[in-house]
């Protein structure tokens, strides 16, 4: 069974909205809070608009319900408004009921009306979108000037972020109680333009009752361990890394960002290897033994493999390790060593795929890579870290985190290796694997966003102590 994480950070899909709406007509009442929804999006429009001629376009659901307040409460401001509707809401159901107290004009589901208006309101469909819209509808959608989305944009799916046709880009769109993946995920992202999400006074139950198994990645949702007067190395954590022979540098950037991150003590396991290593940081240490015997020593359980590593490295490396029962972290060429077979990575802890990456191991993800990534982490029962504009942290247990702290500076060659090095500090600190490739993803994306312009991957580490700060600071705040 999925944990419970904080609601706070909740992402509930489209069909948990629909059981987070059912629980709140039993308790609050559907009226109520599309009264608060509507009045929420008139209010965002009045913030950022002056006022113009406004036409609503309203479906037949709730998301049409919306659009019939929105409509009233604009035109009770003194706006210019029509309201076109693609088909009448079911007689008794709340969308009627805010149809009915709706006494303003209303005009034809048609292209010019849409053009002749100087914005648009979408209240077509939303969390209720189960199939492409008809191409009618994407004809009135795409006429606009000016679009402005009710919870979701008509052509977006809610759940997975793909578009559903090929549609206009949004302005703006307003949201209520808490983002939907598909707002995070692109291209519903960048479909969406500027996301607010109303707080329209729903229940924390309902929230709850919904279930939801995806979160917006944050401090909050897991706990960096701060500095601790007791601190010493090995409390803080032994990262240790598997060397190869050929790309030292890969290597190299994974221990500067494991140590850049607050481990203890970095450790790199070169063997014969070891002199390409040995004029390296200070701060780093060498070993030149067997890997064997290197596993004897127990306060070295976080291992990170790949980095760096030809297929025969990781052939001589990776069984040993988790034959030892050591914590893994696989990445580059452990993912290669392992080809379409994922199967052989049973036992590793976190592996962190990019998409090429990924589709190598499990096959294309498709649109649905929220869905890819859960099969896959169950599939190896290892936390998945699907990396991407918007990272994918899956666990084996299903619970999902979407982490958007990132910045297009991450886009450089070895900004990966840097990463695998700060999810093993955060391992080697005692964080579960999913808590830990959370944080670590986070972090990451901090120092990106703390780098400036077009930073060299190693101008990163410079930062990932701040972050790390931070990260601390902003989950006790919460
Ligand atoms: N979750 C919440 O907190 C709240 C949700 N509200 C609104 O309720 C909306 C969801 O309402 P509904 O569940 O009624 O769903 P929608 O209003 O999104 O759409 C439902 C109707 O559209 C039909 N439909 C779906 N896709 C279609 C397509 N491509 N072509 C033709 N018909 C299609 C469905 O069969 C259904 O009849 C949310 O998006 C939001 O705007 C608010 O009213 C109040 C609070
Ligand atoms: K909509």
């Amino acid at each position: 069974m999925p944990m419970k994480s904080d609601l706070r950070f909740s992402l509930p899909t489209p069909a948990q909205c629909g059981e987070m709406d059912r629980k709140a007509s039993e308790t609050i009442g559907i009226s109520a809070l599309m009264d608060r929804a509507g009045w929420a999006v008139a209010q965002a429009i009045r913030a950022r608009f002056a006022p113009c001629r406004v036409l609503v376009l309203c479906g037949p659901g709730n998301n049409g319900g919306d659009g019939y307040v929105a409509a009233r409460y604009l035109e009770r401001a003194g706006w210019s408004v029509q309201v076109a509707p693609l088909a009448p809401p079911r007689e008794g159901s709340a969308a009627f009921g805010a149809a009915a107290q709706y006494r303003g004009r209303i005009t034809d589901f048609a292209p010019e009306n849409a053009r002749r208006a100087d914005l648009v309101i979408d209240a077509v469909f939303g969390a209720g979108l189960d199939r492409p819209p008809a191409p009618e509808v994407v004809a009135v959608l795409s006429a606009a000037r000016t679009l402005v989305a009710i919870d979701l944009p008509s052509t977006v799916n809610g759940t997975t972020g793909a578009a559903l046709v090929e549609g206009p880009d949004y302005r703006m769109s307003v949201t209520f109680v808490r983002p939907k993946p598909g707002h995070i995920l692109y291209p519903g992202r960048e479909i969406c333009g500027e996301l607010i999400c109303a707080d329209i006074g729903m229940p924390e139950v309902c929230l709850e009752a919904a279930g939801p198994t995806i979160w917006l990645n944050g401090p909050g949702l897991w706990h960096v361990p701060a500095m601790s007067p007791e601190d010493h190395k090995y409390r803080r954590g032994v990262v240790s890394i598997c060397a190869g022979q050929v790309m030292p540098g890969a290597t190299r950037l994974a221990a500067a960002g494991a140590r850049a991150s607050g481990a203890g003590l970095v450790r790199i396991s070169a063997g014969e290897g070891a002199a390409a290593y040995c004029l390296g940081a200070p701060g780093l240490v060498i070993d030149d033994g067997p890997l064997k015997t290197l596993l004897e020593d127990e306060r070295r359980r976080v291992w990170l493999c790949g980095p760096g590593l030809t297929e025969p490295e990781v052939a001589a490396s990776l069984p040993l390790l988790l034959a030892s029962e050591r914590i893994v972290l696989a990445d580059a060429g452990a993912l290669g060593w392992a080809g379409s077979e994922p199967e052989k990575l049973r036992g590793v802890s976190v592996i962190t795929p990019h998409i090429g990456e990924f589709t190598r191991l499990f096959g294309a993800p498709g649109d649905d890579l929220v869905a890819a990534a859960r099969e896959a982490a169950q599939r190896i029962g290892a936390v998945v870290v699907l990396k991407g504009a918007v990272s994918v942290i899956v666990s084996p247990d299903g619970r999902v985190a979407l982490n958007d702290h990132a910045s297009p500076a991450l886009a450089t060659a070895g900004s990966g290796d840097t990463l695998a090095g700060v999810i093993a500090t955060m391992l080697a600190a005692g964080m579960a694997p999913w808590e830990a490739a959370c944080a670590g993803v986070w972090l990451h994306g901090e120092a990106g966003m703390r780098a400036g312009n077009w930073p060299i991957v190693e101008a990163l580490d410079a930062h990932l102590g701040d972050a790390r700060a931070k990260a601390i600071a902003l989950a006790c705040e919460i």
